[in-house]
């Protein structure tokens, strides 16, 4: 039997660690070291039986049958158990001997069908929190999960589930009968997730004969109802709704076998902790319920639910740990000073620039902003909790189908939603919890996939980054605003290539009229040409946008003197010096630099040269145009003051390497889609794809 190893994809740290691990682990049950790996086995068996007796009979009647079928032992739970390591990863171990087992009990064509489905997923071999629970689960035991963001949880308590109730621990006392009680109900926050989870359940738990339904609220009750009253084996649901049918008496728990937790803290975020607990505490006899917990984040109160609620022989695998990465490896993390005025016009710049043609989730912190939001840019659809279910779920379904783009949305969406082709991520502003930060950002770079998180933040809070980064582990890439002669760039290029496919048909209606504009226009014919790509483009002018808050039209200066500037008021008494009193109401903005040898503050373009002309007028004093925003002092919101510079700084400097002196990564972008606006420490240029 080929034995599958955990898959070497261009995965993450962890699969990599994984792999080194597991190789080293398992080398010793090579075949030909059968031996010492069956003492090994022996050992932990011993440690094993200290550990959770009851387990035992089952263990027993499964390494019979694995002699049976004459497999290796290198399946064994026992070194799992007794190391709480890894236990040998394989899809096909695990589910070819199912496939196996099953042909012995004639259910061969279910086992194939399982394949075929995780096949048809692309799933051919365990990610790494699959393979280090799977074992654990099969055997018994209660669980707590954590792994990053799309790294596939759903699936590492989806297949040793339905692998123990169809030919492990349950399939004895497996019910098939009519208004049977459900032996699994799994416990999401949002509607949206359970939903996803379900068909999930259904896909792969339908191939070895098992039936779900899924239960929340917004929707009728006499559906839901009529499947209980049937009977199924699989329930999902969110915790309201699930209360509600275990107080209406349509919801039995007493067989049931597995509960689990999937993203269990934001439960308590959304005020479910009492509705949890009850329905927790519903089982009758918790010594035969097997309790699994599964999330990207362990905030205490779930640590305290596993406490009450686990087994004290429950196991943990956390591949998050105390790694200092708590967000997604495979996203890049980017951060772009931005006013609440300027996201309308910035976000679709961004898409266009970050989103390589895929989907966007753009996250807001409320109903209203989402909505609001989604209302100004086009073809964008909202989702929030105001919306009722039904349109929900025509959204939701619109965008995982491709009917549109981007979706605006608030942190329901945050959770656990697996949607294929999302490239981008934009947060309109820094969620108050970290955890928030790290789940949103995890709707792309999923399962070993790119992507790319932008957040957007007020540039005097810039505080909240900061401790956002602390607590992620992130280091952000700081960048600016795309400027908007970068995207007509690009556009430009889309429209000379869509003019050469202009048919030479249009040449004898329109031939006259181009020779008279050259010969009125004192342009070249170049110039006249690069004029009517603009207009193909969309464009009558390029706007200017600014560093400092990514405002349209406004433009960065920055002051000097030949002092220090220690307050914003001292710089605009200087300005005063010189600069008329309207022109100065037109400022904003205006921060100090982290060296505190300037000031820099936003103008209207049309000031702009107002400005540079008035600096002749004024001693020791220096006016620029900006290219590069420097570090800048900190604006403290609470004492309406600004924090000393250096660390606690609103971080532009050498990190903002954008639009310094030749405008990093702009060059060559027009074909290669070269946005070169990243200006983190490493200064990649952050192209379109290719
Ligand atoms: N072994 C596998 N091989 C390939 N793809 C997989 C595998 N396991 C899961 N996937 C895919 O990975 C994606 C992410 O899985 P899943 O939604 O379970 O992640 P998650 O860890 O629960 O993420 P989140 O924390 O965001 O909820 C899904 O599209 C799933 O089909």
């Amino acid at each position: 039997m080929p034995a599958l190893v955990v898959s070497d994809s261009a995965f993450s740290e962890e699969a990599r660690k994984t792999k080194s691990k597991k190789t080293k682990k398992f080398e010793p049950l090579s075949p030909d070291l059968n031996g010492s790996a069956e003492e090994n086995n022996i050992d932990n068996k011993k440690k094993m039986k200290q550990e959770k007796p009851a387990q035992e009979e089952f263990k027993k009647k499964k390494k019979r049958t694995a002699v049976d079928e004459n497999e290796t032992s290198d399946t064994s739970s026992d070194a799992v158990l007794a190391t709480s390591s890894i236990r040998k990863p394989t899809l096909n171990g695990s589910l070819l001997k199912k496939a196996k087992l099953m042909e012995k009990d004639g259910y061969d064509d279910d086992g194939e069908v399982l394949r075929d489905r995780l096949n048809s997923k692309g799933i051919k071999a365990l990610f790494p929190i699959q393979a280090m629970t799977f074992d654990m689960i099969f055997e018994g035991f209660d669980l707590v999960g954590r792994a990053r963001t799309g790294q596939g949880k759903t699936l590492a308590f989806v297949l040793p589930i339905l692998e123990s109730l169809t030919s492990g621990l349950h399939k004895a006392s497996r019910s098939t009968s009519y208004g049977r009680n459900p032996c699994v109900l799994v416990l999401l926050p949002t509607r949206e997730l359970a939903n996803q989870v379900h068909v999930d359940l259904e896909f792969y738990g339908g191939a070895v004969g098992l039936s779900s339904c899924c239960l929340y609220g917004g929707a009728p009750y006499r559906s839901q109802e009529l499947a209980l009253k049937r009977g199924v084996d699989v329930v999902v649901g969110t915790p309201g709704r699930i209360k509600d049918h275990i107080e209406r008496g349509t919801l039995d728990l007493k067989s049931l076998k597995f509960r689990v937790l999937d993203e269990a803290d934001e439960m308590l975020n959304m005020g479910f902790v009492d509705d949890v607990e009850l329905i927790l505490g519903k089982v009758a006899d918790p010594s035969k319920v097997q309790t699994l917990l599964f999330s990207a984040t362990l905030p205490d109160w779930v640590k305290k639910i596993s406490a009450r609620f686990l087994k004290p022989q429950k196991k943990t695998v956390d591949l998050v740990g105390n790694e200092k990465l708590k967000a997604s490896a495979s996203v890049r993390h980017l951060v772009l000073p931005c006013t609440s005025a300027a996201r309308p016009h910035i976000i679709p710049d961004l898409i266009r620039c970050y989103s390589h043609g895929g989907r966007t989730i753009i996250f807001t912190e409320t109903k209203e902003s989402a909505s609001h939001l989604s209302g100004l840019l086009s073809g964008s659809r909202a989702l929030h909790g105001d919306i009722m279910q039904a349109q929900r779920e025509v959204i939701l379904s619109g965008f995982r189908s491709g009917k549109f783009s981007t979706l605006v949305a608030t942190n329901v969406a945050a959770r656990g939603l697996d949607i294929n082709d999302v490239q981008l991520i934009i947060q309109c502003e820094p969620p108050r919890d970290v955890e928030a930060y790290i789940h949103r950002s995890g709707r792309t770079g999923r399962a070993g996939n790119t992507g790319v998180a932008i957040l957007l933040y007020e540039p005097r809070y810039s505080r909240s980054i900061v401790r956002i980064e602390k607590e992620s582990g992130v280091k952000f890439e700081h960048i600016s605003a795309p400027e908007p002669s970068d995207i007509a760039e690009t556009a430009g290029s889309e429209a000379a290539d869509s003019i050469l496919n202009v048919s030479d048909s249009v040449l004898p209606v329109f031939m006259s009229q181009a020779e008279e504009l050259l010969s009125s226009s004192n342009l070249s014919a170049v110039e006249l040409l690069a004029k009517a790509l603009a207009k193909a483009a969309g464009y009558n002018d390029i706007k200017k946008r600014s560093l400092l808050t990514s405002l349209d039209d406004y433009v960065t200066l920055q002051l000097q003197t030949d002092k220090k500037i220690y307050s914003p008021s001292f710089a605009f008494s200087v300005l005063k010096r010189f600069m008329p009193e309207e022109k100065i109401s037109g400022v904003k903005h205006l921060s100090i630099t982290a060296d505190g040898n300037g000031a820099v503050f936003d103008v209207p373009a049309e000031d702009v040269n107002s400005f540079l002309e008035g600096q002749e007028n004024a001693s020791s004093v220096r006016i620029d145009f900006l290219k590069k925003l420097p570090e800048l002092q900190e604006w403290d919101k609470s004492s309406r003051s600004h924090i000393g510079g250096g660390s606690n700084g609103f971080r532009g400097g050498g990190r903002f390497g954008g639009r310094g002196q030749g405008g990093g990564g702009r060059g060559s972008g027009r074909r290669t889609g070269g946005f070169g606006r990243t200006h983190g420490r490493g200064g990649r240029s952050f192209g379109r794809r290719n």
